[in-house]
């Protein structure tokens, strides 16, 4: 049974055993669908014209109502005839294929919440000639941006046969204060060699009114959206005002962030790269701290307010003594400080490395600064320099008399790590997710972001997208593992400690039930929100298949 939720942008259905699937929706939840065949049949049984002559008629009044008023038509998906899938076993997806949210289960446990399985469906609701599609980026650069670019236009165009491809110029606002661009498979050939985005990207200027309007007036009927959570927040009340006027244009995100802030799926596209490419500083870093006597290697690296980067990229280096990240408080002086543990990290190895995240120590930097309250044009906090303010907090402790001479190093390579082209996985991740959108907005879905849910595409509501930010967990097994790998404090009072448990108890309580005691897990069925966040993974990212 179906039934629909929240401005339907959910449509929830429930099956046996506890069985849930957060579902997207379709045109053909706000599209009347046109009656092609009780048409064909009634003109049919009352002319004298033959029943096939009868059915192209129809069609052919039907292609020219749905053009006009939004009636639902289908065709047969055009794959079925392209020699590059029509030898693929199963190629298309089942209409009940669903993923499952959680994978770690228990015996008695219920089956949870499933999302869409993504890929080409036997139907399409488009005509390839009827698509008009635009793709439009948003946000921060992040490593594979145009490879997604490119992979929507090839994708439409040698799967579908679709050529009316427009780039919408310089983020949201430029549906309706720029030209546009024209791209075809040959403009967008070699983007994916290069940083950044060949269609530019702002934050801020999202006028909904005037890009539905322009969506509406350019006669576009597919929106391809690449953001973050901002972005994607942006493309729901587009999705929304869409629906509202009744019309047929699929609007489908792609989410996009280095910081891997979204929530639900396994991981963001470029974040490998991102954390690739923080290996470099860190090894810089590293050598530069190890040649001298007591040298400190400092590397701030992304991250507003989820420490994701840093984690993993303190976690691959090995030469990082101590990471901090903006999930979990740290403070410098007294003792189990910051600054005790530099001396002694120091007196033991005679150098060390610290990595930072931006988003990192900000409530000590009001503290000691002067407090900064100014946003960007999207409205997110602008941060001050937490990397050179720990650099010169540090040099002054030890410039202290009694304390011992140090050698620091201060690097920032934020936006080197975000400006850079995707990696081979990153590149082939972004293939997946760009035809994975391709496939779903020809299907007829819409208001869907497309993600990895433990290593399937999918397509999941823009409502579980915006509900909450992704973090890291520090009670989670991964933060303990980081701990472990660079021996350092976790800098948290029993206070923190508390507060941290109770801000992230599903995950706890799900860990703890795994390890030790079932018994309340058996007792009590836990709510639905801890039910979800309980899919935490052994590694907090999980990795795509
Ligand atoms: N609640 C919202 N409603 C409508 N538009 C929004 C909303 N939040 C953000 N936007 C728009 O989305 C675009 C991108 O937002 P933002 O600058 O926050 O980046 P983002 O997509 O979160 O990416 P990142 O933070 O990873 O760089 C901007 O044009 C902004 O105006
Ligand atoms: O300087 P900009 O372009 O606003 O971007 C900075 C922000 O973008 C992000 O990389 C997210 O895209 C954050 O980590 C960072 O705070
Ligand atoms: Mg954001």
């Amino acid at each position: 049974m179906a039934s629909n939720d929240s401005d339907s942008q959910m449509k929830i259905v429930h099956g046996d055993a506890g069985y849930i699937l957060e579902d997207v929706p379709h045109f053909a939840d706000y599209i009347p669908n046109l009656p092609v065949f009780s048409l064909s049949l009634s003109l049919f049984r009352s002319s004298s014209i033959t029943y096939a002559n009868c059915i192209a008629l129809t069609h052919s009044l039907a292609d020219r109502l749905c053009t006009t008023f939004f009636f639902l038509q289908t065709y047969p998906n055009p794959l079925r005839s392209n020699p590059a899938y029509s030898v693929v076993k199963q190629y298309f997806v089942h209409m009940d294929d669903t993923v499952p949210q959680k994978v770690v289960v228990h015996k008695d446990s219920p089956r949870g919440v499933h999302f869409r399985r993504a890929g080409p469906r036997q139907k399409v609701y488009f005509k390839s000639d009827e698509v008009h599609a635009c793709i439009v980026t948003c946000g921060g650069l992040c490593p594979g941006l145009n490879t997604v670019i490119r992979e929507i236009v090839c994708g439409l165009s040698y799967m579908y046969g679709v050529n009316k491809v427009l780039g919408i110029d310089g983020g949201y606002r430029g549906f309706y204060s720029k030209n546009t661009i024209t791209l075809t498979p040959k403009v967008v050939n070699d983007i994916h060699k290069r940083g950044g985005t060949i269609l530019g990207t702002s934050r801020g200027g999202h006028d909904t009114g005037k890009i539905v309007d322009s969506i509406q007036d350019r006669g576009i009927n597919q929106v391809y959206i690449i953001g973050g959570d901002g972005t994607q927040r942006g493309a729901t009340v587009i999705y929304e005002e869409v629906r509202r006027r009744g019309l047929k244009v699929a609007i489908a995100g792609i989410p996009k962030t280095i910081d891997n802030d979204i929530p639900v799926i396994d991981k963001s596209f470029g974040f490998d790269t991102a954390v690739e490419e923080a290996q470099r500083a860190i090894n810089a870093a590293h050598v530069e701290a190890e040649s001298i006597e007591n040298g400190i290697g400092v590397v701030k690296l992304m991250g507003r307010y989820s420490g994701f980067i840093a984690m993993y990229a303190t976690l691959a280096s090995r030469d990082v003594d101590c990471c901090l990240i903006p999930e979990s408080p740290f403070y410098l002086e007294g003792k189990g400080g910051l600054f005790e543990f530099i001396e002694k990290r120091l007196k033991e190895n005679g150098h060390m490395v610290i990595v930072i995240a931006e988003g990192a120590g900000q409530d000590l930097l009001t503290e000691s600064m002067q407090a900064m309250d100014q946003k960007d044009a999207s409205g997110n906090k602008l941060l001050q320099d937490v990397g050179l303010w720990i650099s010169h907090k540090i040099k002054d402790h030890f410039a202290r008399k009694d304390k011992m001479p140090i050698n620091l190093k201060y690097i920032d390579p934020t936006y080197m790590i975000r400006a850079i082209p995707s990696n081979a996985s990153d590149n082939v991740y972004c293939t997946l997710l760009a035809q994975s959108a391709v496939h779903g907005a020809m299907a007829g879905y819409t208001g869907f972001t497309v993600g990895l849910v433990n290593g399937r595409q999918t397509y999941i509501p823009f409502i579980r997208i915006n509900e909450r930010q992704n973090k890291v967990v520090i009670t989670d097994r991964m933060w303990a593992r980081l701990l472990s790998s660079t021996n350092q404090p976790s800098f948290l009072s029993p206070k923190d400690l508390e507060e941290a448990k109770k801000a992230e108890s599903p995950t706890q309580l799900l860990e703890e039930n795994n390890c030790n005691d079932v018994g309340d897990a058996e007792k009590e069925q836990p709510p639905k929100d801890e039910q979800e966040s309980g899919n935490h993974t052994d590694n907090g990212i999980k990795t795509q298949n």
